[in-house]
Order: structure tokens, then C-alpha cells, then sequence
């Protein structure tokens, strides 16, 4: 058996980062992949501004009991005038800093009578004042290349006035389902059928990684079928991903199908369950992974195998998402041959720890389990754990992003 960590490597390394990139509008960006690193155009903020409704003055204007003549109300988006000695000006929020003003005095510290202001509380000089560049510095790396980009990215970027940027082109990914007793979404169910979940799944699962399920095709568990469906896929895909049909039964015909598509194939046993039996192949140029057709089996290896050859794919820079260490909230069952992912909801415990509820059935055809979770807790083989001890924690949060 391969074990899980070598698994994950090898599949990992199954794909190349690409090579074209395209621009994209910034408002489209979201999901998607920074293809260079980008630096600040300007200094942000560009010029010393108020972070309050107030007044600017001159600290060394400031005695207790002596009114500053208001010279000017200077709005958000106007010049201010120069700052004459003994007086202020009306600022707000966003308000340029006067020429000669070093501090800004808060509306709510001062009473303005008859355009004369009296400062009720002493203030502090430098007080208020956004300073030019503080936020950002001109030519400073503002984001690097292989980044994911979202709203916070986003921010940045627009704060620069980048209306475009270079990303990476979205990675294709075609999904084949197999088996003759799925029935399509929104048929009757007949005698002996289940719905097939793992195409709708699978394709949710590329989609929040920020890839595009360009095909969701289904085939029969025949030889003809499969092979149309594969010669779809590779014509159209960088990546495929076929579930079911590649254990042991007799009607598992993924394999044959690959193979006279042009692919080899190497079938891993990997020490990990839910998730033991795992594909890989190459045809024309691009991977084919196949993963185990139960459904929690399915999104595990998904989530843990497939994602970081994905990341990898769509030219990221980090492929391995972080792995947290938590506390078990019950004991686990006891696995000898193979690391057991399990089912996990995360709490908060008193100690500062993450405390991990683990879901009552962890059958790997037990979809409910999926959405009451929040990751998998990792139970390395070979050792008994108790409530209480720390594990390795895969969250979701992290590894479908
Ligand atoms: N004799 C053995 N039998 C099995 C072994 C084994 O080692 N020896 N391994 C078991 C394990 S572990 C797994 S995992 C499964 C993997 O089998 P396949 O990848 O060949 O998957 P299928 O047999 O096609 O399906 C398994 C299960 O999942 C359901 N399924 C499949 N596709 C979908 C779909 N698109 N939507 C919903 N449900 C799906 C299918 O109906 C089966 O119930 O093999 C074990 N057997
Ligand atoms: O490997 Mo199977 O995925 O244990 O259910």
C-alpha cells in the first residue's frame, strides 16, 4: 500500500503549473489565479489625510481657553488652503491636511461658536492624521504571483487603480461518472437506481477551488460508453476526474477504457480510508484521476489528493493547504492498516484548543456526514488515541479553496 503523504506528493506532481496567462478585469478576478507579481503604482494613502471629522490646526497653536478662528470648511475631495497661524480649518474624514496643520482636533473634543473654535480637551500632536504611504509605499510588492485572488485582493488592487491583471487561464476539468444504477437528476428513480450525487459534488468541489467544470458527463458501465466519454473529456479538459468503477468488481471497466484511450495507468492501493482505491493516468499529456465511487470516499480524496494537483494546475503558490492539530472530543475507532480520516465538527474547547466532535457513522457511503462537518481528523495507523489527544485536523475552510 502507498502510503497517504507519497500519495498525495506523487499526485501532486502529476501536473504542471501552466505557461499562458490572459488578462482579466478586475471585477471578473475573483477565484482567480495572480500570473505575475504586481507593484504599487502610488503611495496609499497618496497624500497626509484626516481619519476624522474635525478640525486641523497647529499643535503649537493650542492653549487652554483660546479660540481658533475657522479660515475654511474643506470637504473630502477639495484643496485645502494653507493653515495661517492662530486659526484652523474645518476637516472631515478623508480631508486633505492643510499645508502648515500637524494634528486634528475630533468635533467631538470642540465647540465651534460663530466660526470660533474652543478646544475642550488638550490634544496630542500628530494626532488623526493618515500619513501619506503608511498603508503603502510606491514600487512596494503588492501581491505575488500564483495568489488566489478574492475580495481582499481585490481591494488592494482597485486602491491602486488596476482596471485589469494578468491571471493564469482558468483550469478545465472534466468529471466522468460511472455506474448503472445512477439515475440523472430530476428522472423518476426506478427499482434498483440511486441519484448520481457525485457529478453535482464533484463539480461543486472544482468550482470552489476556482476551476471550471467544463464537463459532467456520465457513463454507462460499458466499454463504448466510457470510451466516448473519455475521448470528450481529453479532447476538451487539462484535467479529468472519473469516480466508480475502479475497485475490484467485474464491471469495472475505467481501467481498460483509459488504457485504450492512449493512457496508462497505475492503480494505488493507498493507506487511507475512507479513500483506498486511487488512479492515476496520463493520456495525451493530461492526468486522469480516479477516485473510489462512495460518495464520502469520493470528496475525501477529493478534498486531500486531488485539490493540491488542482492547486498545482491552476499555478498557485501554496498547493498544501495548512494542517491544523485539535483535540478529540471521543475516541476514535481504533484502525490498524490504514490512517483514518474521519468526519469531524469543530468547536472552540476551554483550553485554547480546537475541540473536534466526531459524526456516529462513518461509513463511507454516509453523505449526511458531509455537511454536518467541518473537516476530517486524521487517526494514524497502528496507535489508539484517546479523548483528548491532539490530532491532525484538515478543515474545510482551508482544503476546498
Ligand atoms: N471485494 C472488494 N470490494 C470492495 C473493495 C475491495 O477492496 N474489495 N473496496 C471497497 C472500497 S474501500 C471502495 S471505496 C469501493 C470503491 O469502488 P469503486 O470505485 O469501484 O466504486 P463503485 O463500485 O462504482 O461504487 C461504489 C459505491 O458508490 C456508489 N456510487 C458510485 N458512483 C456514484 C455516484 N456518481 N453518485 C452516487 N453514488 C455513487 C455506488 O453505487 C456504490 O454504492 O469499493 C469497495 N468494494
Ligand atoms: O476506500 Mo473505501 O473509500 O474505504 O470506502
Amino acid at each position: 500500500m502507498l502510503e497517504f503523504d507519497v500519495a498525495q506528493a506523487q499526485l501532486a506532481q502529476a501536473g504542471n503549473a501552466p505557461t499562458k496567462t490572459e488578462d482579466c478585469p478586475l471585477h471578473q478576478a475573483q477565484g482567480r489565479i495572480l500570473a505575475k507579481s504586481l507593484t504599487a503604482h502610488l503611495d496609499m494613502p497618496p497624500a497626509d489625510n484626516s481619519a476624522m471629522d474635525g478640525y486641523a490646526i497647529r499643535f503649537a497653536d493650542y492653549q487652554p481657553g483660546r479660540g481658533l478662528p475657522v479660515q475654511q470648511r474643506c470637504y473630502a475631495g477639495e484643496q485645502p488652503q494653507p493653515l495661517q497661524a492662530g486659526q484652523c480649518i474645518r476637516i472631515f474624514t478623508g480631508s486633505l491636511i492643510p499645508e502648515g496643520a500637524d494634528t486634528v482636533v475630533i468635533q467631538e473634543d470642540a465647540t465651534e461658536t460663530d466660526n470660533v473654535l474652543l478646544i475642550d480637551q488638550a490634544p496630542k500632536l500628530g494626532e488623526h492624521i493618515r500619513r501619506r504611504g503608511e498603508d503603502v509605499q510606491k514600487d512596494s510588492t503588492l501581491l505575488e504571483a500564483g495568489r488566489r485572488i478574492g475580495a481582499a485582493e481585490i481591494a488592494l488592487l482597485a486602491s491602486q487603480g488596476y482596471a485589469q491583471v494578468p491571471v493564469y487561464p482558468r483550469l478545465k476539468v472534466g468529471i466522468l461518472t460511472t455506474g448503472d444504477e445512477l439515475a440523472e437528476l430530476g428522472t423518476p428513480l426506478q427499482a434498483a437506481q440511486i441519484y448520481n450525487s457525485n457529478g453535482p459534488m464533484l463539480a461543486a468541489l472544482v468550482t470552489g477551488l476556482g476551476a471550471d467544470p467544463v464537463h459532467v458527463l456520465h457513463a454507462k458501465d460499458t466499454f463504448e460508453s466510457l470510451q466516448q466519454a473519455l475521448n470528450t473529456l481529453i479532447a476538451d479538459c487539462d484535467l479529468i476526474i472519473s469516480v466508480g468503477g475502479v475497485s475490484v468488481g467485474e464491471k469495472d471497466l475505467v481501467k481498460p477504457a483509459i488504457e485504450k484511450a492512449g493512457g496508462e495507468l497505475d492503480l494505488w492501493r493507498v493507506r487511507m480510508k475512507p479513500g483506498k482505491p486511487v488512479a492515476l493516468a496520463r493520456a495525451q499529456g493530461k492526468p486522469i484521476v480516479c477516485l473510489p465511487g462512495n460518495p464520502v470516499s469520493a470528496f475525501a480524496v477529493f478534498a486531500l489528493l486531488v485539490s493540491p494537483l488542482v492547486r498545482r494546475m491552476q499555478g498557485r503558490e501554496q498547493w498544501l493547504p495548512p494542517i491544523e492539530h485539535a483535540q478529540l472530543d471521543s475516541q476514535p475507532p481504533f484502525n490498524d492498516i490504514r490512517d483514518e480520516f474521519i468526519r469531524v465538527r469543530a468547536q472552540r474547547g476551554d483550553n485554547g484548543h480546537t475541540r473536534l466532535g466526531v459524526f456516529s457513522r462513518q461509513g463511507s457511503g454516509v453523505i449526511s456526514s458531509l455537511p454536518w462537518s467541518d473537516g476530517l481528523a486524521r487517526i494514524p495507523a497502528g496507535r489508539q488515541f484517546k479523548e483528548g489527544d491532539l490530532v491532525p485536523y484538515y478543515s474545510w475552510a482551508s482544503w476546498l479553496v
